[in-house]
């Protein structure tokens, strides 16, 4: 079948196509309900139950694509977002908008140089040579460092490598790189270490400023609900009702919890959403309050506010 035909009436929505990013993605289209089959080897995917289109293209070049209006929506790291718009010219717009913050993908853009050297500030490296696959991010940093204009000529030598940028500092090519940090483990191995932070960074989902339809929401929806039932757990407890003010300040919910009464005279239960990286701080607060029979669900899916 010839896809780039059929690509009429539908939304296009950019996924990575590989790298640290394209699972978790994949994986949050699955829970959206969002069906399609990709063929070998071909970028595009028709969704069977919905008007759109998945377009895989690299994460670098999510941002490109939005921002001119060639795809509707995508799923990219911030990173990317402010490497491109980096490169638009002084008081240009971005045409790539932020909806959500995805949460996956954490990572931080870093000043790196050799542990064992004598630069320990990144206003050391001015004048000197820096290698990156960011270099529209470095040279903005730089510039700051610098004291210029942003797009002015820089005393710093900023070079663009594609990958293994470690590398550049053992091989005598730089005196310092700005590149990617997650665990550290590279880094370390390089024998390198993080001097300054230009960026710190998550997977987000990005739609172009321009594009605006009731399937772009839906699509935004359930994503949304998604991520959410991610981050969220249930937590579920019974309490006294003389105890119930000092327990749902521990519990608040996303609204406010719902308290439903206990037949037990003086008892109510309490059902609250709570961020899964408090939960076990939460139930160890809750028990000291007087709550009893304290119960964690996992949300499958959610739509809240
Ligand atoms: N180590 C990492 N940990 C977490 N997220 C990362 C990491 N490295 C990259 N990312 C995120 O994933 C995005 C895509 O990076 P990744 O290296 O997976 O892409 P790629 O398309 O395979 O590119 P390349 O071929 O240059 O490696 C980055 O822009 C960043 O947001
Ligand atoms: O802090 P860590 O968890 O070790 O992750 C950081 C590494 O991950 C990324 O590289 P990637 O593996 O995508 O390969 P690349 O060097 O070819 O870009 C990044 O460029 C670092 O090299």
């Amino acid at each position: 079948m010839d896809l780039v035909n059929h690509l009429e009436g539908r939304l296009l929505f950019a996924v990575p196509k590989k790298g640290r990013l394209q699972q978790a993605t994949l994986d949050l289209l699955a829970g959206s309900d969002v069906q399609f089959r990709r063929e070998t080897r071909l970028d595009i995917a028709l969704v069977k139950n919905l008007p759109i289109a998945l377009i895989f293209l690299p994460a670098a070049d999510i941002p490109t694509f939005v921002g001119e209006g060639r795809v509707d929506i995508g799923i990219t790291g911030r990173d990317q977002v402010a490497e491109h718009d980096a490169t638009l010219p002084a008081g240009e717009v971005s045409g790539v908008e932020e909806i959500l913050d995805l949460g996956f993908g954490g990572c931080k853009l870093q000043v790196q140089v050799p542990e064992k050297g004598d630069i320990t500030d990144a206003s050391q490296l001015v004048g000197r040579n820096v290698v990156t696959s960011f270099t529209a991010l470095s040279d903005a940093f730089f510039a700051k460092l610098e004291g210029v204009a942003p797009g002015s000529k820089l005393q710093t030598k900023i070079k663009y490598v594609g990958g293994s940028v470690e590398a550049a500092c053992a091989l005598g090519v730089a005196d310092g790189i700005v590149d990617l940090v997650e665990s550290g483990e590279t880094m370390k191995a390089a024998g390198l270490k993080a001097i300054d932070t230009v960026v710190e960074s998550t997977a987000v989902l990005v739609k172009s400023r321009n594009s605006k339809s009731d399937i772009l929401d839906l699509l935004a929806a359930r994503i949304r609900g998604v991520i959410t039932a991610q981050r969220f757990v249930l937590c579920q407890y019974n309490i006294p009702r003389a105890e119930l003010a000092v327990a749902t300040k521990i519990t608040p919910g996303k609204r406010a919890p719902t308290i439903t009464a206990l037949e037990e005279q003086d008892w109510v239960a309490v059902s609250s959403m709570v961020e899964k990286k408090r939960v076990a701080t939460v139930m160890d607060e809750l028990i000291k309050v007087g709550a009893t029979d304290i119960l964690v669900l996992n949300i499958a899916n959610s739509r809240t506010d």
